[in-house]
């Protein structure tokens, strides 16, 4: 039974509400003190406020005071102010404030039935609609708040309302899919196909027909016409992976492709028109393979319109404890566990760690340890961090030299990638953290100072 918070001093007007409105379970209050606790309590969806509330029963000025109250409290809502009035000054006044709608008395309980049968129906509507967002939030949900990843989620605003092809450049598992959601998800094309491919995984005698489809006949074994990746995204988003690894034999063939925005089916005899926003993604240094001749440099500025890097998980400061506590979160739902979160020594570890296999690498890592561990916080032993230095007794020199290099990592992601404040950080000159990186090997630090890209 769905539930009504009424909010009437009167008690023989609470008892008719009893009596005409005895499909809701209703709920009382005689003041705007008891409709707040209710109000916490119940969470009702709908609410009947009687503007003339006590202490000052004759007017409207404690009904619109308790109205406030409740929309500041509860903005989702739906009041319907009842008024004793034939003046309804005081009832639009509330509709102002927010009030879904009101009723003159006397009462009458078809009506009143009526306003808050269809309160409930928006109420419902409107829950489902803040489930969806939420639902869609989720799923395109970039999670990280770095300068690094916040410049690149604004960098795909930018550019998802357009049709510029853009390519995406990262690390194997740094989210370059994820990433060509959200570019799909922010534009107009959202309700169109995302299709994606991964050009890595198909050999090469079996891509052209997976990006391309085939007519029947076509080959041995093409029974009947079937449509390519390239067709199945039309009107949609087609997702390129791997575009450094499509064999030079196909490139000619793509390059036409994204010209003219035709394509051929294997076997077939007519050109089809398709339209299609074009995403790229790949790991590799395409200028470098167009300069050895393994990639077509016409084709490469074709798909490089626009180009997004997608920075490693390393580069992204503490973005990593949140995505960690996120994937903790989906694993804890998936395997049905309740792990509440990570140990010092854990957080410390995955803050320092250097993870060549980005997020999937920190995926897998979360994903066992959620099934193995054995207390409620994941230590670093839970996480595959090598323990030795928390079990076994090391040498001074190992300790000093395994804290020094931790502690220059954080530092490095305390300053924003910038070598010069992780030297203020450390409190050393900038040529003694230099001998310190190439003592202990840390050269991606040198890579990837802000900087040196400057
Ligand atoms: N910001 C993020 N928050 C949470 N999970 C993420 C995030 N970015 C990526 N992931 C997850 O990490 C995994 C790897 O992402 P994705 O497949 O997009 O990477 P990729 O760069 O395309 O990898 P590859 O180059 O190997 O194809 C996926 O399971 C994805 O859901």
């Amino acid at each position: 039974m769905q539930t009504v918070l009424v909010i009437e001093d009167d008690l023989g007007i609470q008892k008719q509400l009893k009596w005409s409105l005895s499909d809701y379970e209703l709920i009382f209050a005689g003041d705007r003190q008891q409709a707040m606790t209710q109000l916490r309590r119940y969470e009702p969806a709908v609410v009947t406020l009687d503007l003339g509330l006590p202490p000052d029963p004759a007017n409207a000025s404690e009904g619109l005071a308790c109205l406030t109250e409740i929309l500041s409290a509860k903005p989702e809502t739906k009041v319907i102010v009842i008024t004793g009035s034939t003046d309804n000054s005081h009832a639009l006044q509330a509709i102002a404030l927010g009030a879904y709608d009101y009723y003159q008395k006397p009462l009458d309980a078809e009506v009143l039935n009526i306003i808050i049968q269809r309160a409930f129906k928006l109420s419902s509507l409107e829950s489902e609609n803040r489930a969806l967002r939420a639902s869609y939030q989720q799923q395109s949900e970039i999670i990280g708040n770095s300068d690094a990843i916040v410049k690149a989620c604004r960098t795909v605003e930018k550019i998802a309302p357009t049709e510029i092809t853009t390519l995406l450049y990262g690390e194997s598992g740094t989210g370059k899919e994820v990433f060509a959601r959200a570019i799909h998800r922010q534009s107009p094309r959202l309700n169109k196909p995302f299709v994606a491919i991964n050009c890595a995984s198909i050999p090469e005698n079996l891509l052209e027909s997976e990006l391309f489809g085939y007519e029947k006949g076509a080959f041995t074994g093409a029974v009947k016409t079937t449509l390519g990746k390239i067709e199945c995204a039309n009107g949609g988003t087609l997702l390129l992976d791997e575009i450094g690894d499509m064999p030079m034999s196909l490139q000619a063939k793509m390059l036409r492709f994204l010209q003219e925005r035709v394509i051929e089916r294997i076997g077939g005899r007519h050109e089809i028109e398709v339209d299609v926003r074009v995403i790229c993604a790949t790991h590799r240094d395409l200028p470098d393979m167009v300069a050895q001749q393994s990639f077509r440099e016409d084709l490469y500025y074709r798909v490089s319109e626009i180009v997004l890097q997608i920075p490693p998980l390393r580069q992204r400061g503490y973005d990593v404890i949140l995505i960690a506590k996120a994937l903790l979160h989906r694993f804890n739902q998936e395997y049905k566990t309740e792990i509440q979160g990570f140990t010092d020594c854990a957080t410390r570890a995955m803050l320092s760690h250097n993870w060549p296999g980005n997020i999937r690498e920190l995926q897998n890592k979360l994903k066992s340890a959620v099934i193995l561990a054995e207390s409620k916080f994941l230590t670093a032993g839970d996480l595959g961090f090598r323990t030795t230095e928390l079990n076994q007794q090391q040498t001074l020199r190992q300790v000093r030299e395994h804290a020094e290099s931790a502690a220059i990592r954080h530092a490095y992601i305390l300053a924003n990638n910038n070598l010069s404040k992780t030297a203020d950080v450390l409190g050393i000159t900038r040529p003694t953290l230099y001998a310190l990186i190439d003592k202990y090997r840390l050269y991606d630090l040198r890579q990837t100072d802000n900087e040196a890209n400057f």
